[in-house]
């Protein structure tokens, strides 16, 4: 049983989740019909209503969760539980939250195949992806776990023995709102540093994906935490206001795009609450002549058609010298037509179906008004059927690249957060840096190329936030992830995410006697 009752009275409200056998899980046939909402330490139906919302299978554009969108009394109930627990939490020192973490890593890792075949089913990704955004995930728990007990503050020698100190206190009640592209990793992301610096959360997922994060909150019960201190509500934007503008919030840590970043941001404003916005982007990746090709035409890949394309940071302008364009240009194509397109559950799928049928739609209108506006498809940009009638009705399209692409076009600009990479030519150094930065984002970028020296000094003028040298796309939770510009701002991962879920506090103690003015 995955979900332990911790009092009486929550005993009515539970549901118990029987692990699902992995291999009972397969495409066409997986339903949710627990609540998924989290509070209390157990599954439960929301008090009240801001509407409701269906979940699909983006492969086979089945329904497989109809759930209720919490209001305003769900909401507070959340915060209300989260501060409770905050209160036993908080009290608890860095090497016992240490444990409790330790364990959920523990627990994840071996529910590794589950939770990324529910990732899987309920995002599009291919299975063998997914069980890579499960890796991160319990490597970030493990990481913070590791932090949480060497949390200190400093102390400092004043004149005549006096002294002063700082502590490092958490925040209190944190809100975490994700996107759907990475569901559970990204709940895990904001969770295990809030948790590690003794904070509490109420997470909303995204209602395209709310299925997976009740899996983290049953793992963090049974791992330890007390009820109450990782709960979840389901709903889209009016529940996210909900939580945005609720007084007992301390923080609120967001993945989106920019234009719900800055709405979060303008309310939080209100109540002047730290914010960390992990926003999109439209990256640059730069392929020098002098680069070793295959590592330079497989990190492009990497860079662009992860999780169909569908990845804040990726380098989508995919800037290539002109001596090697033909060349380079000849191997992405043969290696995006290899692609294997369709159903995520099966092992030698690398791409599956997008998230929804809008989004696919969305997606192929960047392809045609590129085509409008002067691009050349070298291949894909198409929608793509695959042979099993079950995925007749999902969500797939093949993977495009572009040529002919000039900077101004519509397909250069703005993210499209799909399969779609835009390959444009140049011939300088200082010629490419002008291009690469010349957008209002500022997520990621990367360089390819021989020359050591170079690969410093362009990322070093490189306007982004994370910058990938001879590499793209990979994520180790020890380095801090996150933008400048419009990309958003505050980290994830790495050390310094300590100090976006934390507070100093500073002591300044008299020794001697109090020296007045009066
Ligand atoms: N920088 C990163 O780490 C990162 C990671 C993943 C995705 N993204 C970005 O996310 C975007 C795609 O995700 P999306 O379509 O889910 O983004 P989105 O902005 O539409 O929604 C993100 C979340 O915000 C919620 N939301 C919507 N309106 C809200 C409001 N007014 N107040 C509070 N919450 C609200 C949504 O329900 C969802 O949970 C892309 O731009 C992508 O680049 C960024
Ligand atoms: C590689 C993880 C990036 C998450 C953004 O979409």
């Amino acid at each position: 049983m995955l979900l332990r009752a911790r009092s009486a009275a929550l005993a009515p409200l539970l549901r118990t989740l029987r692990p699902v056998p992995v291999a009972a899980m397969s495409t066409g046939t997986f339903v949710v019909s627990q609540p998924l909402n989290y509070r209390g330490g157990a599954r439960v139906e929301p008090a009240d209503a801001s509407g409701t919302e269906k979940a699909f299978e983006p492969a086979t554009g089945r329904v497989i969760a109809t759930f209720t969108c919490s209001g305003e009394k769900e909401v507070n109930l959340a915060v209300a539980d989260a501060k409770a627990a905050f209160k036993i939490w908080r009290q608890k020192s860095g090497m016992e939250r240490c444990r409790i973490l330790l364990e959920a890593a523990r627990i994840i890792r071996e529910r590794k195949d589950e939770i990324a075949t529910v990732e899987t089913i309920n995002n599009g990704k291919s299975i063998f992806e997914a069980r890579w955004d499960i890796d991160t995930s319990w490597q970030c728990l493990e990481y913070y776990a590791g932090l949480a007990g060497s949390m200190a503050g400093e102390h400092i020698q004043l004149p005549g023995g006096s002294f002063g100190y700082t502590r490092r206190e958490p925040l209190g009640v944190c809100v975490g709102i994700g996107a759907w592209n990475y569901p559970f990793q990204i709940a895990c992301w904001k969770s295990a540093p809030a948790l590690a610096c003794g904070n509490a959360m109420v997470f909303k997922p995204s209602p395209f994906t709310p299925v997976s994060v009740l899996l983290l909150a049953e793992i963090y019960t049974e791992a330890g935490v007390p009820p109450g201190l990782f709960n979840v509500v389901q709903g889209g934007a009016a529940t996210g206001q909900f939580l945005c503008q609720h007084p007992d919030v301390a923080k609120v840590s967001f993945t989106g795009s920019v234009p719900t970043g800055s709405k979060i941001m303008e309310t939080a404003a209100k109540g002047i609450k730290s914010v960390t916005l992990e926003l999109g982007g439209k990256s640059p990746l730069i392929i020098f002549s002098d680069c070793d090709m295959e590592n330079a035409v497989k990190g492009a890949l990497m860079a662009n058609f992860l999780t169909q394309g569908e990845v804040c940071c990726n380098g989508t302008r995919v800037f290539v010298q002109k001596e090697i364009l033909d060349e380079f240009t000849r191997e992405v194509v043969k290696r995006t037509e290899k692609i294997k397109i369709g159903d995520p559950l099966l092992e030698d799928t690398r791409m599956g179906p997008l998230i929804n049928r809008p989004h696919l739609q969305r997606v192929l209108g960047f392809v045609k008004l590129a085509k409008e506006q002067g691009a050349k498809v070298l291949c894909g940009g198409d929608v793509h059927v695959p042979e099993d009638p079950k995925l007749k009705d999902g969500y797939y399209m093949r993977p495009c690249v572009l040529t002919n692409c000039r900077d101004d076009m519509t397909c250069v600009k703005e993210e499209i957060f799909g399969p779609v990479m835009s390959i444009l030519p140049f011939d300088t150094e200082a010629e490419v840096l002008e291009r690469a930065n010349d957008t209002t984002f500022g997520l990621a970028a990367g360089v390819f190329t021989r020359d050591i020296q170079r690969a410093h000094r362009v990322v070093a003028e490189l306007q982004a936030g994370m910058c990938f040298i001879n590499n793209y796309n990979v994520s180790p939770v020890e380095l801090p992830f996150g933008g400048y510009k419009k990309s958003g701002f505050g980290r994830e991962n790495g050390r310094v995410t300590v100090e976006y879920y934390s507070q100093l506090k500073t002591v300044c103690v008299e020794m001697g006697d109090v020296e007045s003015a009066f």
